[in-house]
């Protein structure tokens, strides 16, 4: 899908923002969590070894630096999310769907994707609740189990997917779109604008947001009595919320008893599970332990500023280094995003601002704008927090820690935050403004819940960090 510009940078931001710190220690993820709760012993870490240019095709690119893994590397390292034993050949697909998945340049699978299709793609079907960090490869399970799933002769909605955000959906739908492009797929999205009133809908595979997704099915416009395969993407956070998980219930009440139904998380809180669980009886299950969410890739960094007003000079202090890749600034609420975006975009920077209350069509055209690479810094809320995939983001600052709706450290949200780096074995960085306490301790329970380690960087390094980074670019 999105090619990877800018390995090298990466390497240059972590490595230049862990020379700043006095703690660099990394924390080894060991998958061991097996289908049906059983333990797999892995071998012992492979190490990471230096890229040789050429010596196997990967889409990350090669770099200069020494600590450079490939993806080739990393599919290899039994340790890694992404190894498999398996290659896609042996996992029971289609042969159109196989040229979708090598025409977007995907080799082996990964582990979460190893595990979860022979168990999807299984007769009778069997409901399927599935956890896997974030970037490791979750959507193509879902999608090809979906796609697989669809008789092709038969012109009526078989497959439905909902998503937490408008910018979730069409991303998904880009990839049913990119995977099926060897079949007969007809798609849908059901999404606010998309669907003419009076449309009856004849597509195959439907993507949505659970309100429209409803509405569209109240309406008689969606007949889901054909539907095979049901697919909640972001399971934890459709079935949480007070208002997505209400819409989700109804649209599940519709299905046919004999559907499908796959759930797809980075994060399942014990709570959510135990009710996925009774919604999805007889479930097959992938589960990760609470020490294994955080994505090793991504280096996790704080910074202390001295006020509300300090974040603001801190972060545009930062604006080189936003730029160098990609940059997403995650804040509380959309008025602060807005009035960040204005303030930096007063004083000559190039940013944009992106939240639910924007007019669909500008949501649309800054979320294409930024995945193109056309945009390079999006200031936005909890809105794009899931899901969103985009190789080239480097940086993931969290202008506001995440809190959940009674004011508490929300580790689930900021877990999906900094995963909009690091995708699938790419390096990424995360920085989290602290200016007072509250948001300290903010981070501080979120660093204990995650068992996850974040380290400090001063503040008044900035110009010079800005300074050498963009020196060692230019060399
Ligand atoms: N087998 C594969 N080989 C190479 N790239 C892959 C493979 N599977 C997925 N990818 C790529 O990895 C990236 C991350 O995948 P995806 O968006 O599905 O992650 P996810 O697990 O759903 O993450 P999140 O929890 O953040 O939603 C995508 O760009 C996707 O194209």
């Amino acid at each position: 899908m999105s090619t990877d510009k800018s390995d090298s940078t990466f390497d240059a931001i972590t490595s230049k923002l862990a020379s700043l710190t006095n703690d660099d220690k990394s924390k080894k993820t060991d998958d061991t969590a097996k289908p049906n709760g059983d333990a797999a012993k892995s071998p012992p870490a492979a190490e990471s070894s230096k890229a040789k240019a050429g010596e196997e095709e990967s889409n990350l690119r090669e770099s200069n630096y020494d600590v450079t893994v490939t993806l080739a590397d990393q599919q290899a390292d039994p340790n890694s999310p992404l190894y498999s034993v398996k290659t896609f050949e042996e996992l029971n697909l289609h042969e159109d769907l196989l040229k979708g998945i090598y025409g977007m340049k995907y080799q082996k699978p990964s582990k979460i994707q190893e595990r979860a299709l022979p168990l999807l793609l299984q007769n009778p079907p069997r409901n399927m609740i599935g956890q896997s960090q974030s970037g490791t490869g979750k959507t193509a399970a879902f999608v090809l189990t979906m796609l697989s799933r669809v008789d092709f002769s038969i012109d009526k909605p078989q497959a439905i997917a909902l998503a937490p955000s408008r910018e979730l959906a069409r991303q998904i739908m880009d990839v049913v779109r990119l995977m099926g492009k060897h079949t007969k797929v007809k798609l849908c999205e059901a999404i606010p604008g998309a669907v003419q009133r009076g449309e009856k809908v004849s597509a195959h595979v439907v993507v949505g947001t659970p309100g429209k997704m409803f509405d569209l099915i109240k309406a008689r416009a969606i007949d889901t009595s054909n539907v095979k395969v049901f697919v909640l993407d972001e399971a934890d956070n459709m079935l949480d919320q007070q208002s997505l998980g209400e819409q989700s219930i109804r649209v599940k009440n519709t299905m046919p008893k004999t559907c499908q139904l796959v759930l797809f998380s980075a994060t399942f809180p014990d709570n959510v599970r135990d009710f996925a669980g009774r919604l999805a009886p007889s479930a097959n299950e992938i589960r990760l332990k609470q020490e294994e969410l955080s994505v090793d890739a991504i280096k996790q960094l704080y910074m202390d500023c001295k006020s509300e007003e300090h974040k603001y000079e801190v972060l545009v202090d930062l604006y080189s280094l936003l730029t160098i890749g990609q940059s997403i600034i995650f804040c509380a609420k959309r008025e602060t995003a807005d009035r960040i975006a204005k303030k930096m975009t007063d004083d000559g920077h190039k940013v944009d601002s992106l939240h639910g209350k924007l007019e669909l069509a500008d949501r649309d055209a800054t979320i294409d704008a930024f995945r193109s690479g056309k945009s390079k810094v999006l200031i936005s809320t909890n809105v794009i927090a899931r899901g969103i995939d985009i190789m080239q983001v480097t940086l993931v600052i969290n202008y506001d820690m995440p809190v959940t709706a009674d004011g508490k450290a929300d580790a689930e949200t900021y877990l999906h935050r900094i995963g909009r780096t690091g995708r699938f074995g790419r390096k990424g960085v995360s920085i989290n403004f602290v200016h007072d306490k509250s948001s300290w301790q903010l981070m501080h329970d979120i660093e204990t819940a995650l068992k996850c380690d974040i380290t400090r960087v001063q503040t008044e390094d900035a110009e010079e960090m800005e300074k050498t980074i963009k020196d060692a670019l230019k060399s």
